[in-house]
């Protein structure tokens, strides 16, 4: 792992602002975050339901208007993977379209360069050939979180922050796709924010996590030590619940 910090994120506040006609009053969500995410890592995102994780990631990409702090990218904007991967791709459109899309929008290549993008990229993620001009509806759970993390990565980001996003999927595949999230680390550098209510799978594939309470990160580590030794009463909560 590279000690380059990739992305930085210091004293953040988010507030989400009330819908409805008076719009009286913002909720505080975040609460002075602050951490680093290093070339190379997968950070662990943990915390209980509503603690701000996806908050968190949606901050990160710039999409939450009633922000304070600094967000500081070393790389590319992050891409998203998404726990349900079905609900983030047009069900009418092919796997072949689905991953070029990226390329037709944001970038200026002709046919043959986007034909031989997408089948490296679908090497990559081990799709075969064949599901090319399948629709989503024909592929399996784990085929599609395989075209959501090819989509991703055909921007070539330096950062993915995937958000549950092997939770929807049954442990073998789980354990496929958590494959895959770790040889594209290994072979090619990516970085991952990792949010996960599982703590296991956080065990399993993060070097270090952060834990979040109520809009805070209460405690951070490398993941054995916080694992072994959790310092913070609600980590200890956590960890108990996940026996
Ligand atoms: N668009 C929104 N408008 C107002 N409040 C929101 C909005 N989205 C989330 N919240 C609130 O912000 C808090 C944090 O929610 P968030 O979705 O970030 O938590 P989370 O840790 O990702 O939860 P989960 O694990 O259930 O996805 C919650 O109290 C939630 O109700």
């Amino acid at each position: 792992m590279n000690s380059e910090p990739i992305l930085e994120v210091r004293h953040l506040n988010v507030w989400y602002r009330p819908s409805g006609v008076l719009r009286r009053g913002r909720q505080q969500v975040l609460h002075d975050v602050s951490f680093d995410l290093y070339q190379g890592e997968i950070l662990g995102l943990v915390g209980e339901s509503g603690s701000g994780k996806s908050t968190l990631a949606r901050a990160i990409l710039g999409m939450l208007p009633d922000c304070e702090g600094e967000i500081i990218h070393h790389s590319k904007r992050p891409q998203m993977v998404f726990q349900d991967p079905a609900s983030a791709m047009n069900p009418s459109r092919t796997v072949e379209w689905i991953l070029s899309e990226p390329l037709r929008i944001y970038g200026k290549y002709d046919a043959a360069e986007v034909r031989r993008r997408v089948a490296e990229i679908m090497e990559l993620v081990d799709l075969p050939p064949e599901c090319s001009k399948m629709y989503p509806s024909e592929l399996s759970g784990g085929q599609r979180q395989r075209v959501c993390i090819g989509t991703a990565l055909i921007q070539k980001p330096g950062l993915i922050i995937a958000d549950e996003a092997v939770s929807a999927l049954d442990v073998t595949i789980q354990a496929q796709i958590l494959e895959l999230i770790a040889r594209l680390r290994r072979e090619y550098g990516l970085s991952y924010l990792f949010i996960s209510h599982d703590l296991n799978v956080v065990y399993e594939i993060c070097d270090r996590c952060l834990v979040m309470h109520r809009g805070r990160i209460v405690e951070q580590g490398p993941v054995e030590e916080l694992y072994d030794h959790p310092r913070e009463d609600y980590t200890k909560a956590l960890l108990a619940a996940a026996e």
